[in-house]
Parts: C-alpha cells; sequence; structure tokens
C-alpha cells in the first residue's frame, strides 16, 4: 500500500536512516582491505589510501590466460629512459615500487600490470614530450585518469608506461551565459560538480565513481552514468577535445561552439576511444542549469511488467522534469543491507525503482510528481514508496542505487556485465542467467538505468571460479547478440570485453577500427591490449 507523497514523506518521519548516518560520518566509508569483502567507497577519498596500501594486500591477480593476450614486442624500459623522463618531468617520474603498484592494479583488483614507472605531466606540451618519445623508441603507454574503469581498461597489462592525467586538474574557463565549461583532463568529477554548483550549474554526468573518477577518463570511456536519461551521452554534450596523439602531435579541437558543421567531427573518434586513439589533455562540457527543484521517489513493484509500465506512465506524464529513472531487484536489496548495513526505506518488493524529478518550479513538479504517483498507485503498478525533497535524504535514496556496485565487491569475486536491450526484454537476461546457472553462482543480481535500456547483470562467487565464468561467458554475449543488444552500453571493452566485440559489431565495423587504430598509432603503444580484437594488433 502507497500511503506516503505528501509534503511530510514517511523517510523524513522515520528513525534516523543508516544511510544518512554512513553519508555524513567522515570515517564511514574507510574499509579495511580484503579480496573477498571490503572495498572502499568507489569515489571516497580514502580509495586513495586503499591504493597505497595495495601492493600489500591483493593475491596478485592477473588476468586469466584466457584473458591475456601475449606481450608484444615493445621496448623495455631503460635507466637511460628513465634518465629523459626525470628531466622533462622533475619530481613527477614515480618509482617508488609503493607508489607504482597502486596504478598497477584496477578497481576490481581484477587485473594486474607490472609498470615500473608512473609518468605525471601537467601540461599538454608534457604530454607531447612523453608521447613524442615513448613513439620513437617503442614505448607502450597506458593513459590512467581515476583508474575506476570496470573492464581491466585503466591499467597496464604488462610493464606499459602508465601515463597518469592526475596532476593536469586545472579548470581552464567556464561560461556563465552558455554554461560552457573547459578544463584539463584530470579534473575529479566531483570538484567539477562542485565548482559548477558554486556558479549555479552542474555537470551533465553524474556517477558512483565521481569521488576518484577523471573527465578525461569519463570522455575516454564515454562514461554514461545516471544522468543520461535527461543530459544525453557525452557524444551530445561534449563540444571539444584537446587530444595528444600517439607520435606527440597535438589535436585542437578544443571548440566551445553547440553548433559546427565543418567537416567530419573528429572528437567524436575519441570518446569512448578508451586511450587506444590519443590522451586527451582538455575538455569543453556543456553544463546544464543547477535545476531549482529535484525530487526522488523510491517505489517497490510486485513484477518488472508493472515496473516498465511504471516507466512508460511516468515518461508521460512527468515528461520534461524526469532526470532518473533507475531500479534495482531484491537481490541487490539484500546485499546492500547484508553488507552494507543500509536498511530498505520501504517494505520489501521483488523490485524498487528511483524517479529523480529536475525542474525549476517545485510547486509545478511537486503536482506532477503527485499525479503521477496516484495514478501509479490507484492503477497497482506499484505497492509502496517514500519521497524525498531535502537534499540528505534525496542522496540517503540515491545511495541505495549508487552503492550497489560497492556491497557486491563485499559479496565475493564479481562478474559484471553492461547490457543494452530494448528496454521490455532486460530483467530477462537476468532471470534467464539464474536458471542457467542453477546454484553454481554465490548471486545473481539486476540492477541499472532502466531509462536508458542498460542493465547491470552482476554475478558472484565466494572466490575466482574459471568454471563459473565458461559458464557465464559466452552465454550472456549470444543471449544478448540474440536478442539485438549490446554488450556494453557504457563501460566500454578494456581488457575483458575486446575479443567479444563481434557480438555487437560487424566485421566491416571491427575492420575499419582496426585501419583507423593504425592509422592513428602505426606502432600501436597506446593503450595496447584493450578495446580491439587480438586479432587486429
Ligand atoms: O558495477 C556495475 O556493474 C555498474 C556500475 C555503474 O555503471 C552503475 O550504474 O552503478
Ligand atoms: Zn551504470
Amino acid at each position: 500500500m502507497l500511503r506516503v507523497f505528501q509534503r511530510t514523506s514517511r523517510l523524513s518521519r522515520a528513525p534516523r536512516h543508516p544511510c544518512i548516518q554512513s553519508a555524513a560520518s567522515p570515517t564511514a566509508q574507510f574499509l579495511p582491505v580484503d579480496l573477498q569483502s571490503p572495498l572502499p567507497v568507489w569515489g571516497s577519498a580514502q580509495f586513495k589510501v586503499f591504493c597505497q596500501n595495495l601492493h600489500k594486500e591483493t593475491d596478485g591477480h592477473r588476468p586469466s590466460p584466457a584473458a591475456a593476450p601475449e606481450r608484444r614486442p615493445f621496448s623495455r624500459l631503460s635507466g637511460e629512459d628513465l634518465d629523459y623522463f626525470r628531466t622533462i618531468l622533475p619530481g613527477r617520474t614515480i618509482t617508488d615500487p609503493d607508489l607504482v603498484e597502486s596504478s598497477n592494479v584496477d578497481w576490481l583488483k581484477s587485473v594486474r600490470g607490472s609498470s615500473e614507472v608512473v609518468l605525471r605531466p601537467q601540461t599538454t606540451e608534457e604530454v607531447s614530450q612523453i608521447l613524442r618519445y615513448c613513439n620513437k623508441g617503442n614505448l607502450a603507454v597506458n593513459p590512467q585518469g581515476g583508474n575506476t574503469g570496470l573492464v581491466g581498461g585503466s591499467v597496464p597489462v604488462y610493464d606499459e608506461i602508465i601515463l597518469s592525467t592526475s596532476l593536469m586538474n586545472n579548470i581552464l574557463s567556464f561560461d556563465n551565459i552558455s554554461g560552457v565549461l573547459t578544463c584539463q583532463a584530470g579534473c575529479v568529477l566531483e570538484n567539477l560538480s562542485q565548482f559548477l554548483e558554486e556558479q549555479d550549474h552542474i555537470m551533465p554526468l553524474d556517477l558512483g565513481a565521481k569521488g576518484s573518477c577523471q573527465i578525461g577518463g569519463n570522455v575516454a570511456t564515454n562514461a554514461g552514468g545516471l544522468r543520461l536519461l535527461r543530459y544525453g551521452s557525452l557524444h551530445g554534450t561534449v563540444l571539444g577535445l584537446e587530444v595528444v596523439l600517439a607520435g606527440g602531435q597535438v589535436l585542437d579541437c578544443l571548440a566551445t561552439l553547440r553548433k559546427d558543421n565543418t567537416g567530419y567531427d573528429l572528437k567524436q573518434l575519441f570518446i569512448g576511444s578508451e586511450g587506444t586513439l590519443g590522451v586527451i589533455t582538455a575538455v569543453s562540457i556543456l553544463c546544464p542549469r543547477k535545476p531549482k527543484s529535484v525530487n526522488v521517489v523510491f517505489l517497490g513493484c510486485e513484477t518488472f511488467e508493472q515496473l516498465l509500465r511504471a516507466f512508460q506512465l511516468c515518461r508521460g506524464m512527468l515528461g520534461e522534469i524526469l532526470s532518473a529513472f533507475e531500479f534495482l531487484d531484491s537481490e541487490c536489496m539484500r546485499l546492500l543491507k547484508t553488507h552494507l548495513k543500509l536498511t530498505n526505506p520501504i517494505s520489501d518488493c521483488p523490485f524498487y525503482i528511483l524517479i529523480e524529478t529536475s525542474g525549476s518550479d517545485p510547486s509545478h513538479d511537486e503536482q506532477k510528481l503527485h499525479n503521477f504517483l496516484e495514478e501509479a498507485m490507484t492503477s497497482l503498478l506499484v505497492s509502496d514508496g517514500t519521497v524525498a525533497t531535502e537534499e540528505s535524504k534525496i542522496k540517503a535514496l540515491w545511495s541505495m542505487r549508487e552503492r550497489v556496485t560497492e556491497a557486491l565487491t563485499h559479496d565475493g569475486f564479481n562478474y559484471k556485465y553492461d547490457i543494452s536491450l530494448p528496454v521490455e526484454q532486460i530483467y530477462h537476461l537476468v532471470t534467464d542467467m539464474r536458471q542457467h546457472l542453477g546454484n553454481r553462482a554465490k548471486s545473481v543480481v539486476g540492477y541499472g538505468h532502466v531509462g536508458d535500456g542498460n542493465i547491470h547483470l552482476n554475478v558472484t562467487s565466494a572466490a575466482r571460479d574459471p568454471a563459473l565464468l565458461a559458464a557465464i561467458e559466452p552465454f550472456v554475449y549470444e543471449w544478448t547478440a540474440r536478442h539485438h543488444g549490446s554488450i556494453s552500453a557504457e563501460h566500454g571493452l578494456g581488457l575483458k570485453k575486446r575479443n567479444y566485440i563481434h557480438y555487437s559489431k560487424s566485421s566491416q565495423a571491427v575492420a575499419l577500427m582496426g585501419h583507423i587504430k593504425t592509422m592513428l598509432d602505426p606502432k600501436g603503444i597506446l593503450n595496447p591490449y584493450k578495446t580491439l580484437p587480438d586479432h587486429l594488433r
């Protein structure tokens, strides 16, 4: 039964919510490191401390032999190379093994490279000098942003030189009239959001990893996130890029215009190229005005069909103020409760929806939301729910969705699938996978961006289990191709999925990608072993 949706929401009457407490406590996000369970919050400041200690704690996973390609014949780093790097980057050529190690391992601790050096340029000119030198000497390079990727794209596979953008963190300009922000690639997404907040604007993208991920990495992976339904993908919001090509040439496409129809739109090539075609050094991006009124509702549904009907109703009744329509299943809720001690703010249901509205007129928005909720309730599409209009409560409800990834890492080894499908199909993948795996998996969960037709299917096991992996793949990819979906909606292909590209792209398209790679990076030094299948090296 739906009892709320008046101004005094159920959430505001309830005793203090555990997830509100954890969000407010500065120490609550720090978790000790252990492979099986605790990881620091994806976007937390403690993420960096965690990384620094990582080499002492991980079990040194390498990609499974099936996933690991052979090392290509790149040069090995020499003392002479290090001397050169120290000349151009004094104090920013990092060889301390403890510091380098944290950049060798991905956030999931599923891929570990063996690089001996991290370079930290501050300027585009320094990036250009590095690449010119590496290209000449046939040294492979792994461009790295916040290292929050989920497909093994952000870390070296072997001994590639790590080129970190973390010191390229200056905001270059912001135009309050057009809303165009121009900044260096290493700006952390959350810092950009905070800066824009003061200018009465917001970033057009928002991710669970916002506290660590960098805008250059976001663009390089074409990150989707929680606001895509409203503001579209980075292919639309990024107006310009500055990119350093493999040979060190600086490609200046850093336009700030909404419209520019002069020839090929070259920047699009680099959006989602995962650092394989060039190193993004600066970004200009169109930022929306900060909405004056934001509301979040958290609803329960008995079936996925009802959830879809609620989505349809929502699109019709909320229209222009709808800014997110996300979901999680009851298995996700179980993991949130078990591992993060988050409390379900409503009664237990098979499915949960999080709807966000963002608009410019609080009373208009509330009225629309009220009408939608009344209709959803009377037509029995939702069985329970709660609404939040205050910022702290909005954050608490959002954490039920944003922290599922974190909860999963505490459940064991994670197998992650990020699938785009016609929206009415998305949950069938989860039910079919559960049936297919039987009791071989510990958990099989589904959550994600209903509004974008994007489901995050995650499977866990107590420890890394090659037999389980063989049961999941290629089953999941065949299923996706059969239903005309994409095997990567927003996380990219990285190291882990590169050889499955043909499930979503024609052979002509993959071959053309190979030609483009060869043209832009003839020696293949940029992020090798990623994105493109092995036969195209
Ligand atoms: O961990 C995942 O599978 C999804 C992560 C992220 O894309 C999300 O939407 O929360
Ligand atoms: Zn996602």
